[in-house]
């Protein structure tokens, strides 16, 4: 057989590029299903959505006593009350259903006297006081983990409470690896000189467990052309990547390079480094094929820089691990002073700073792990951090993956979502990291540039026109681009049924009927306080105007567990609970966007996906979303 005499010398970067522009398109991530109990590190290869929420029952949060609210009402310290026992008044545990026909737990510790007449209160107690609604955590439907996710203990918590018992997950690739050469010895054989330990296949084999694929070590080879030759078109049948140690360069028994070349295309044969310079890149029968120098050195090098991408491009995944970075506070931080504190966080890159936002949720709550980014640590003698203050952040999730993130503060709704999940389906993790504190709280972080956009809508009382005149008034000065991401459908969401037969918004005002609503600064806020002066009510009419809730879900949930009667939010709310709805009208929802960030790829890719026929389509099916404008810039 003839022999390589000559050895190219590219940049190494040029000969991935290369291989990646000849096979990434025939190279594609396959699936496979798994149970979650055995799913730990794989890579989820769907969007993954609750089967179930949870709690699937409203639950006691504490230890004491189920009660109905309305018989506390008038309770004082000057008049308590008796509640009668397994009738007023049934003890439960944490976690306990709450007892048909009861609507509050009272704690134990505030129950003044046990006694044969029952419990004693001094103090009233408000409906739903102490009762985790159900979904609280999590709402049938809802995306417990994107597309490209590392599945960590945390998440399979998450999946089996939602009812998930099975995932979908990136197939690991599979790894032929071929130690050669005729000085090459087991590990466990007794040496003569020149003999050689095997340990390359070993470190090879563990690297590729690390990066999520499946390794096997094929028996050593001689240098023997037909024996090499049977092992490499073997392990070709059956794996997805080949490696081939040693052999690599020009010496007398050097033959893999003619073997990828004789089989199936040698695309580079030698690169720019040292150590690692004769490395052979091809593909044999489709499945990239690499030529690994034998030094030990060389070849924990070469395959960390080219065997590495393609382990994870057959994953969907780009490459990377760090675990802590410095980030800027987007918001103060309170912490009591004794105990040290983990303050969950989502963690994006917004210009050259690090951004790590609160999330604002409790500790019974499995998704607020899910969802974190990372972790900050208040100290113990410490009472939390300031605003715009540079603190250590633990990383949940890898580094590159947050990179190519973008982070949208404003309000909520569903598409964000989809959005997201196709970002990821194109290729690379990044997504969106979405933090929902309402549309005027999102135009305040772009002012502090804290977020890549904001989700807004915001009704102009005056004129009826929305966002613009919000964009004028609160971010003067600032080229802000504004892109229309849907129209949306604004109901009244009610039980299943309409038992209260509500139609209009005066009859929200009827004596008794539980209405839950937004917080102040969103735009379904905004919106609702247009409707009630259009309609010449008050406030005050509306039982149940001061109970506010963060998003849309959480108001369909309040319904859907009985808390509330009535709330305002988006149509794909109420149907992704199986809720009825009243329509009350059409809301424009947009994108603000600083135009110093359009040029960013993050951005180019979003905007891209938004204007895709296929991502309009995932929207019209959530139900109440109209594309007609969207992708659309105004102005
Ligand atoms: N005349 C030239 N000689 C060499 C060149 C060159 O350009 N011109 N390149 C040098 C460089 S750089 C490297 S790197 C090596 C590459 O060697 P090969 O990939 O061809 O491998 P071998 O020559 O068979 O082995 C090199 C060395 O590694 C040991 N080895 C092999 N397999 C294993 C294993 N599975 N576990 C542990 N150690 C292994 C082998 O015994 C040799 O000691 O070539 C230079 N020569
Ligand atoms: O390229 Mo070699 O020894 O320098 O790996």
């Amino acid at each position: 057989m003839e022999r390589q005499i000559y050895l190219e010398n590219k940049a190494w970067q040029e000969g991935l590029a290369l291989m990646m522009e000849k096979l990434a398109e025939r190279c594609v991530p396959k699936n496979e299903v798994v149970d979650v109990r055995s799913s730990l590190h794989r890579i989820t290869g769907t969007i993954i959505r609750a089967h179930r929420s949870s709690p699937h029952f409203a639950a006691s949060a504490m230890d004491g006593y189920a009660i109905r609210a309305k018989d506390t009402f008038g309770i004082s310290e000057r008049e308590p009350r008796w509640l009668e026992l397994g009738v007023q008044a049934i003890q439960v545990d944490t976690g306990d259903p709450v007892p048909e026909g009861m609507d509050a737990v009272v704690m134990l510790e505030e129950v003044l006297e046990l006694g044969e007449r029952g419990i004693l209160l001094q103090a009233p107690v408000v409906p739903w006081n102490h009762v985790r609604p159900v979904g609280e955590d999590i709402v049938e439907g809802e995306v417990l983990l994107p597309i490209h996710h590392r599945i960590r203990p945390q998440d399979q918590g998450a999946l089996l409470a939602a009812g998930v018992l099975e995932v979908e997950v990136r197939r690991k690739p599979r790894v032929g690896i071929l130690p050669t050469g005729d000085e090459i010895r087991p590990p466990e054989a007794s040496l003569q000189v020149g003999d050689i330990v095997d340990s390359n296949s070993t470190v090879l084999a563990s690297l590729v467990e690390e990066w999520g694929g499946y390794a096997t070590i094929w028996p050593i080879t001689p240098d023997q052309p037909e024996r090499l030759e049977d092992a490499i078109l073997k392990m070709a049948e059956s794996q997805d990547i080949l490696v081939i140690i040693a052999g690599s360069s020009q010496g007398r028994d050097d033959y893999t390079s003619h073997m990828i070349e004789k089989h199936g295309t040698l695309y580079l044969h030698g690169v720019a480094i040292k150590p690692g310079k004769p490395v052979a890149l091809g593909e044999i029968h489709g499945k990239p094929t690499f030529g690994i120098p034998g030094y030990p050195v060389s070849t924990y090098l070469t395959a960390h820089l080219f065997l590495e991408p393609w382990v994870y491009q057959l994953q969907g995944l780009s490459k990377g691990v760090q675990t802590t970075l410095d980030a800027v506070v987007s918001k103060k931080v309170f912490s009591s002073l004794g105990s040290e504190e983990f303050v969950r966080v989502k963690v994006g890159k917004v210009g050259d700073r690090w951004v790590a936002a609160p999330l604002n949720r409790g500790a019974g709550v499995t998704m607020s792990l899910v969802r974190a980014d990372g972790m900050l640590r208040v100290p113990r003698l410490q009472e939390g951090f300031h605003e715009g203050e540079t603190v250590p952040v633990e990383l949940l999730r890898p580094v590159s993956e947050l990179e190519e993130t973008l982070v949208c503060i404003g309000s909520h709704d569903l598409t964000l979502d989809v959005l997201s999940s196709h970002m990821k389906a194109r290729g690379g993790q990044g997504g969106i990291a979405s933090a929902h504190v309402g549309s005027l709280a999102g135009i305040l972080s772009l002012r502090k540039r804290e977020a890549h956009f904001a989700g807004i809508h915001l009704l102009d009382p005056d004129t009826g026109e929305y966002n613009l005149s919000y964009l004028q008034r609160f971010l003067p000065g600032r080229e802000i681009a504004l892109m229309n991401l849907v129209y949306r459908t604004q109901v009244l969401i009610v039980p299943k049924g309409n038992p209260l037969d509500l139609k209009t918004l005066e009859d929200l005002a009827q004596p008794g009927i539980r209405f839950v609503n937004r917080q102040g600064g969103s735009g379904t806020r905004v919106l609702f306080d247009y409707l009630l002066q259009k309609q010449g009510l008050s406030k005050e009419q509306i039982l149940g105007y001061e109970r506010e809730e963060f998003t849309h879900l959480a108001v369909a949930v309040a319904v859907a567990s009985g808390s509330a009667d009535v709330g305002l939010g988006i149509q794909s709310a109420a149907e992704a609970l199986g809720l009825d709805y009243v329509l009350v009208g059409e809301e424009r929802y947009d994108l603000a966007i600083p135009r110093e960030y359009l040029e960013e790829p993050r951005i180019k890719t979003m905007i891209a996906v938004i204007q895709s026929k296929e991502f309009q389509e995932d929207v019209l099916a959530l139900g109440g979303y109209d594309v007609r404008e969207t992708g659309v810039f105004y102005g």
